[in-house]
């Protein structure tokens, strides 16, 4: 019997047999010593060439063994650890039809290693004098359902104060001694569990209307049969929902659905890696099902996973395979290397992913998170010496086409093909700036940017008028959630739209980064008739300035206020103290100094060409009118001719009615509140964090330990500590309401 050694996570694949006969045979596996074999190598035929020769895992068990032969060499030392008080977990994984559901649960006729298995544990527990009860639960789209119920229920997955796992609301469940995840069924006999778990296969099936992909688990628990009886171990069987690319065109699923499960599958995947390398930090909550085995996975417990992978293989299969073996070596950390080469592939969800996660939490970022961030950083240093002089070198060449853009004055067409190179620039400008943000670990402190200054640089096409922001600012759009409803506001407005955005908070960075071009994509077709106005914001260092150039339909000027940068104490220390690193990035300052620079550059060719005043029509009139008032640009600088910058209030009711434009201010300053509240959660002291309202002593020390495992990223997290729902609202309306009193 083939010994699990000290491995935490076992892994493993087994290859489902093909009903296809004339199918080809494109998986080989090469076990140097047969079924002693330390390590297997898996590899493909030729049409994934390009792809590495060969994949090592654990193990692999092809078409010709039995589940009965996986139950022998894997599972059944997985039992004697269960018996021994601890904790084991049997996880299928793979592509949409690999063979997981087959496998964990079987059928009447031939019976799943769930089945199999059980039948061991009774056997074993009848010697013994133990007794062995059952739960069964799913995982749908981020919320946890007890199946075993009279109706589905809704697990709350909550963690105690010990950091162990606890249920609220079950009331069955906490009043049994040991920690359950769910309502137990003691099963007495095999007869009676297969009855209880085909059953519940077939009125599933009725139930599930319409049918949505889950993870589905059972546990089986084992207590003592003695006169203290008392938690023994646990045995835990999981068929994860197939992984499927989002991209596919033939999914009957949601894009939003794939989403979601490809994530919870990377959550896991991010789990098994960091239990497997021995990481300090372990990314549980990453995902519900992560986060609700977090107990089974965590300490001496061990882990069997197993890749299903269909004989006739598909580009899923065989991305599930990578990441198997990825684990398995333990060696690669890179899983979200966002490489060029990577995002094309199958990882491209991977990163996706895990920027979707970064959207999300743009604050907090995972310890893991971090670590890949400065592993990242490491493996483009010295790529980003070159970029920063590269992307210095975009920059005057994004501006310098600006500058051919506005001295073409004949083909409004050629401009236009122009505007688009500058435009392009600036995003591949932008990707380049980002990537030498985050490969600087001074910025790899998720805290860090919000004290960190950023920069962004906007159009936005509203109507015929053709606006350019250029931000500098700090705490106010620090957090991702304001500045994405601002993002939003941008382009909720206008025809044709887009955002370049640079961050010199890592996390903030690249998650807009991806929404700036996500939006771009969206961008309609270019309109050649623009008026430009454009404004620089600068905050701290900078004196404010703005600039607007209007242009008819002949490219001519109308009119054009300077643009003027007054270089402040701060920016001068700043630029010094980057002359003393020259490793550094240059600060966002000097950056957007030269920015400002070449939209003067942009203002002077502007100022030279004349603006014969027939061309102005009322609308276009109209609009930069609205468009300076909206910039808060004040009357008193209009006629100085020295414009002020705008405060952060975007224009909101440009184009839309009144009651939007108040919605929209609004839900920006919801965001803002709860923002605001989840920072201070996150940062305050304990005794700060009791000048809330509703946290007492026992929950201030509670918030300080939870958040050093992992900060709260939304209001939900403030579940964790003990609170329903309603009792988070209530706390927030409380807290938010107090400021009007
Ligand atoms: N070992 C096997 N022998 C024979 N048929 C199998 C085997 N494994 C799977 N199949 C068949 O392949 C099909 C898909 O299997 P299964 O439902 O287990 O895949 P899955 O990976 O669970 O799919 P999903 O990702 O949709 O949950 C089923 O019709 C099943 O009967």
């Amino acid at each position: 019997m083939k010994s699990h050694g000290r491995k935490v996570v076992r892994v493993v694949a087994r290859v489902k047999p093909s009903t296809d006969l004339v199918s080809t045979r494109s998986i080989s596996v090469h076990k140097p010593m047969g079924e002693d074999s330390e390590t297997v190598s898996i590899s493909f035929g030729a049409q994934f060439a390009g792809s590495k020769d060969s994949y090592k895992l654990d193990y692999c068990y092809e078409e010709n063994e039995t589940t009965g032969s996986i139950l022998t060499k894997e599972i059944k030392p997985l039992i004697s650890t269960v018996f021994e008080g601890k904790d084991a977990n049997v996880i299928a994984q793979g592509a949409r039809n690999g063979g997981k559901t087959h496998l964990i649960q079987g059928n009447e006729r031939e019976l799943g290693l769930t089945v199999l298995t059980m039948s061991e544990m009774l056997s074993m527990a009848e010697e013994r004098g133990d007794s062995v009860s059952v739960s069964v639960y799913e995982v749908s789209q981020e919320t946890v359902y007890d199946l075993l119920g009279q109706e589905k229920r809704v697990v709350a997955v909550l963690e105690g104060a010990q950091g162990k796992i606890q249920l609220k609301g079950l009331s069955q469940a906490t009043s049994l001694i040991f920690q359950c995840f769910c309502f137990q069924v003691p099963v007495k006999s095999l007869s009676e569990f297969q009855n209880l778990y085909y059953g519940l296969k077939k009125s599933q099936k009725l139930t599930s209307d319409p049918p949505v992909r889950s993870h589905k688990g059972v546990m089986i628990h084992v207590t003592t049969g003695n006169a203290n009886p008392g938690s023994l171990g646990r045995m835990n069987f999981l068929d994860m929902a197939g992984y499927e690319d989002s991209r596919k065109q033939k999914s009957a699923l949601a894009p939003l659905e794939i989403a979601r499960i490809n994530k919870s599958i990377y959550a896991l995947q991010n789990v098994m890696y960091a239990l497997n390398t021995n990481e300090s930090h372990v990314p549980y909550r990453e995902s519900k099902l992560t986060r609700m085995l977090k107990d089974c996975f965590k300490g001496c417990n061990r882990t069997l996973l197993i890749t299903c992978l269909p004989r006739k293989f598909s580009q899923d299969s065989f991305y599930m395979l990578n990441l198997a073996s990825r684990i398995c070596l333990g060696s690669n950390r890179a899983m979200n290397n966002p490489t060029k080469k990577k995002i094309n592939g199958p990882e491209r969800s991977i990163s996706l992913s895990s920027a979707a996660q970064r959207r999300q939490t743009p604050l907090n970022v995972s310890a893991t998170s971090r670590k890949q961030t400065m592993l990242r950083g490491s493996v483009t240093e010295r790529k980003t010496k070159i970029n920063t002089a590269a992307s210095a070198i975009k920059a005057r060449k994004l501006f310098g086409e600006a500058n051919d853009s506005v001295k073409c004055k004949n083909s409004s067409k050629k401009m236009e093909g122009k505007a688009r190179m500058a435009l392009k620039n600036v995003i591949s400008t932008s990707k380049v700036v980002s990537s030498i943000q985050a490969s600087s670990p001074k910025e790899v402190n998720p805290c860090e940017h919000e004290l960190n200054e950023a920069a962004c640089l906007m159009f936005y096409n509203v109507g015929n008028l053709f606006v350019i922001y250029c931000y500098r600012f700090s705490i106010f759009f620090g957090r991702r959630g304001i500045f994405s409803g601002f993002l939003k506001l941008c382009s909720s407005h206008g025809t044709g739209k887009f955002s370049i955005c640079n961050f010199s908070g890592y996390s903030t960075s690249a998650s807009l980064s991806s929404e700036a071009v996500d939006i771009t994509e969206k961008e309609t077709p270019w309109k050649h008739k623009e008026i430009f106005s454009g404004a620089t914001h600068c905050d701290d260092a900078f004196t404010e300035k703005a600039q607007i150039v209007k242009r008819d339909e002949n490219n001519s000027v109308i009119d054009d206020l300077a643009l003027v940068i007054n270089k402040g104490e701060n920016l001068d220390k700043e630029n010094n103290s980057l002359l003393a690193n020259e490793t550094a990035s240059p600060p966002l300052s000097m950056r957007l100094q030269e920015l400002s620079n070449n939209l003067k550059s942009i203002c002077k060719i502007s100022n030279q060409l004349s603006v014969p005043e027939k061309y102005q029509s009322p609308l276009t009139i109209l609009q930069a009118e609205e468009a300076s008032e909206h910039s808060d640009i004040t009357a008193e600088a209009a006629v100085s001719g020295e414009l002020r910058t705008p405060e952060r209030t975007m224009p909101s009711n440009i184009g839309c009615s009144p009651w939007k434009a108040y919605s929209a201010h609004s839900s920006k300053l919801k965001n803002s509140a709860v923002g605001e509240y989840l920072k201070f959660i996150n940062t305050a002291g304990k005794e700060d964090l009791k000048k809330l309202k509703g946290i007492g002593d026992k929950r201030a020390a509670y918030i300080v330990e939870l958040r050093e495992e992992s900060p709260f990223k939304t209001v939900d997290d403030l579940k964790s500590i003990g609170l329903s729902a309603k009792q988070v609202k209530g706390l927030l309306k409380k807290e938010i309401g107090e400021i009007f009193e």
